[in-house]
């Protein structure tokens, strides 16, 4: 149990989810997704395209009110920060800038430096965007993210579309700025890969409507998982959850 007042998990209970199609037919998103994350652990949602992945973390983060059910944030007035697949940044922004315009005005001089510096950013901070390649542009918005120390932190897919050496390096900052400054994390992602890598939990949902096909634990420290751990546990995944690779 958390001590009283201090951090609590991330707790998501939707009992059902239904959008109104174009064509005015009722689609069933989601019938019922309950799991939770412990304080400062990294979880991971995976499921077959158009299961309601992206719909989940809508709701957790406010931006969809309209599901039965409820939720649970790690603190009641905590800072929740997201990370998309576009990284979203101002274009007539320089790199820091647009890191710094995340910050409360409280904080708006906070020394940022060590963040640059373990994202690999410490060059890049009068860049703007158009001269950041996609890998580049997504450790910035990683920055921004980290920057406002967040109490939960959500990304939908976020190393989708980039080279695996470049997804792979990003994966290894990422598990590296988390590390140095953990907070509860939900990502969404399509690749069993990337989830057995950074996470300690691991979602399964079914095809729409989504339901938790099962909760997958990991409990090697990130540093043992190396190749041959990587391996063996993917193919233990793929025995008990057929299909999924
Ligand atoms: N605004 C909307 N109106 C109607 N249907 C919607 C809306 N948003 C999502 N849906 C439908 O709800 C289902 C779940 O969508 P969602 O984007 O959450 O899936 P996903 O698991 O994130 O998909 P993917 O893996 O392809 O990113 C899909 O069938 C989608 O077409």
């Amino acid at each position: 149990m958390p001590p009283a007042g201090g951090r609590s998990a991330l707790a998501v209970e939707i009992r059902g989810k239904t959008f109104l199609g174009a064509d005015g037919e009722a689609v069933r998103a989601i019938e019922e997704i309950a799991f939770e994350v412990a304080p400062a652990s990294f979880a991971t949602l995976i499921g077959p395209s158009g299961c309601g992945k992206t719909t989940t973390l809508r709701i957790i983060l406010g931006l969809d009110t309209d599901f039965t059910g409820r939720l649970k944030l790690p603190e009641a007035d905590g800072r929740i920060a997201a990370v998309f697949q576009e990284p979203r940044l101002l274009p007539w922004r320089t790199v820091e800038e647009n890191v710094r315009l995340a910050l409360p005005d409280a904080e708006a001089g906070r020394d940022l430096d060590e963040l640059f510096e373990v994202l690999g950013l410490a060059e890049m901070r009068t860049r703007y965007p158009s001269e950041l390649s996609l890998g580049l542009a997504r450790r910035v918005a990683l920055a921004r993210a980290f920057a406002i120390r967040p109490s939960l932190l959500v990304l939908d897919e976020p190393f989708v579309s980039l080279d695996e050496q470049t997804a792979g390096r990003l994966r290894r900052l990422l598990t590296e700025v988390w590390s140095a400054r953990p907070t509860t994390a939900l990502m969404v992602t399509h690749n069993l890969r990337e989830a057995v890598e950074l996470s300690d939990r691991i979602v399964f949902l079914t095809e729409r409507p989504a339901r938790v096909r099962g909760i997958h634990e990991i409990t090697t420290p990130r540093s043992e998982r190396d190749t041959r751990w990587r391996e063996t546990t993917l193919s233990a995944i793929a025995k008990r959850y057929s299909g999924v690779l």
